[in-house]
């Protein structure tokens, strides 16, 4: 039977990455999408910049939109302190089922809680059922008409502090028009675009990195 382009991903993985090394997870993902088959991981090159916004926040409770497959899971994780936590959420049965699979086969289970379910419904029980009070870095990168909705959500249920960080993937390309204009135009953001290219093409697309300022 027909297998699942996730599936297909789980299997490079498996095949060329050693576990427990996240980095060669990573490697062994940009090198499927880039050799086989495309997909839409945050990839290599906006992946660095994730990367230098990840080490200069050194965040202790990190909030990710959209699993997916689990590479920016993955890469957010490897970077993190000892004791930081990542909270990330995927309400896609089949892509949680693969992404625990990447997560486990980079060794990083216990940095990362990934919960199944849709971010609406979730972002308002982070406190009660995490015990989060607020987050020090968020990671957006879901349906994309639902980064405003989101964003406005955490807000109000008082997940964001004064110097909280959003990054937002594919400002540009497939674009997020209403969250751009209102992050950028909002007194209570500071806004800054890093330019890169869509993931393994050299189409347009890049990271929003706006902090809260309370
Ligand atoms: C709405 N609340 C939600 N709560 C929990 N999980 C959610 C979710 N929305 C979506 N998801 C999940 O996130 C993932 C969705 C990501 C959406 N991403 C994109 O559409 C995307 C699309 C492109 C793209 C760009 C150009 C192009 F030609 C084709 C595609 C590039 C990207 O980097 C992208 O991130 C899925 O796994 C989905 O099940
Ligand atoms: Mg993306």
């Amino acid at each position: 039977t027909q297998t699942t382009r996730p599936q297909r991903m789980l299997a490079a993985v498996q095949k060329n990455a050693t576990r427990g090394d996240p980095r060669s997870v990573v490697k062994a993902i940009d090198q499927f999408c880039r050799q086989k088959e495309w997909a839409m991981n945050v990839g290599d090159e906006k992946g660095c910049i994730l990367d230098s916004v990840v080490t200069e926040v050194n965040p202790a409770t990190v909030l990710e939109l959209g699993t997916y497959c689990g590479y920016s899971t993955v890469r957010i994780a490897s970077l993190l302190p000892p004791d930081a936590k990542l909270i990330t959420l995927e309400f896609n049965p089949h892509n949680a089922a693969i992404a625990r699979q990447v997560i486990a086969w980079a060794g990083l289970g216990d940095k990362i809680q990934l919960v199944e379910g849709a971010s609406g419904d979730w972002i308002p029980k982070m406190k009660e059922k995490f015990g989060i009070e607020t987050f020090d870095l968020v990671f957006l990168d879901h349906w994309k008409d639902r980064y405003l909705p989101d964003t406005k959500l955490m807000e109000e249920c008082g997940l964001l502090r004064k110097g909280s960080i959003l990054l937002a993937d594919n400002v540009i390309s497939p674009g997020t028009p209403d969250y751009l204009e209102y992050i950028r135009n909002s007194p209570r953001y500071k806004s800054q675009y890093f330019r890169s290219h869509l993931e393994y093409t050299k189409a347009e697309d890049g990271l929003e990195k706006s902090v809260f300022l309370g």
